[in-house]
């Protein structure tokens, strides 16, 4: 186990956790290993980004993290919740509640307004509507779409979808936003805009940040630079980045 990319953090409580994580996709005869025994820990709060050329199993290792697929060996713990452990429902719920998603492209229902689609999450976990439209608006205000309430995905500039993704995966207070390339479909400066927003709300809500990104000025700003090459995560110096 490397310590370097574990990182205990014993005073703080820890967001996510993988131990001993494998993955090898079966499909008829065909087998494809990606990683096998990768050990992560990321505490409350902390921000690290995941780094790797493209095939190196990013996208996989943040499938796993989310609970999206299933290890072939391993365990992932949120919120100090073993994944394995519990019944598809207890997942589930447990995903909505304690994990965000921001993906490269938005995900957003295309039939439901912007407001709906971050109402949605507050829903599913048992809040009653006005609660649910509280904190939607609170949300939807902070990145910067408090006009745009009652638009829908399809009426929406790139960027706006995005600050709408960011929402969305905030509305919970999950303890952990994981993000794969979140940005990477938006020019430049829509780009750093949407990034530094999601940076200052998970500071802001001491959310934990997991980025799969390919770009290494934003991999700067994180607390953290791990990069997945030939099946392993190791910890990058900030001179290597
Ligand atoms: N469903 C699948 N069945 C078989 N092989 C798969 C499947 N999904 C991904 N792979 C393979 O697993 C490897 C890792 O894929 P993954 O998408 O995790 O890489 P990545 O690092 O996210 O790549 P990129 O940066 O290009 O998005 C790749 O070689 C890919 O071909």
């Amino acid at each position: 186990m490397s310590e370097a990319v574990m990182q205990p953090q014993k005073h703080q409580g820890e967001a996510l956790r993988a131990e001993g994580l494998a993955m090898t996709y079966a499909e008829g005869k065909l087998r494809t290993p990606v990683f096998d025994g990768i050990d992560l820990s990321v505490h409350s709060g902390e921000t690290v980004a995941i780094l790797g050329a493209s095939g190196a199993g990013k996208s996989t290792l943040l499938h796993l993290l989310g609970g999206l697929d299933t290890p072939t060996a391993g365990e992932v713990f949120v919120a100090g919740q073993k994944m394995s452990s519990l019944s598809d429902s207890a997942r589930g719920a447990l995903r909505n509640k304690a994990l965000g998603f921001v993906y490269q492209f938005h995900h957003l229902l295309p039939e439901f307004t912007a407001l709906e689609n971050v109402m949605l999450p507050v829903l599913l976990s048992g809040a009653h509507v006005p609660d649910a439209l509280k904190r939607a608006k609170v949300l939807l205000e902070a990145v910067g779409l408090g006009h745009r309430l009652e638009h829908k995905p399809g009426e929406l500039s790139g960027g706006e979808r995005q600050r709408a993704a960011v929402a969305r995966a905030l509305v919970n207070r999950p303890a952990c936003v994981l993000g794969d390339e979140p940005t990477g479909n938006l020019d430049e400066k829509t780009a750093s805009t949407v990034f530094e927003l999601m940076l200052a709300l998970n500071h802001e809500q001491q959310t934990s940040l997991v980025l799969v990104t390919h770009d290494r000025r934003l991999a700067r700003r994180l607390d953290r630079v791990l990069e997945l090459h030939e099946g392993k995560l190791r910890q990058l110096r900030p001179d290597e980045v």
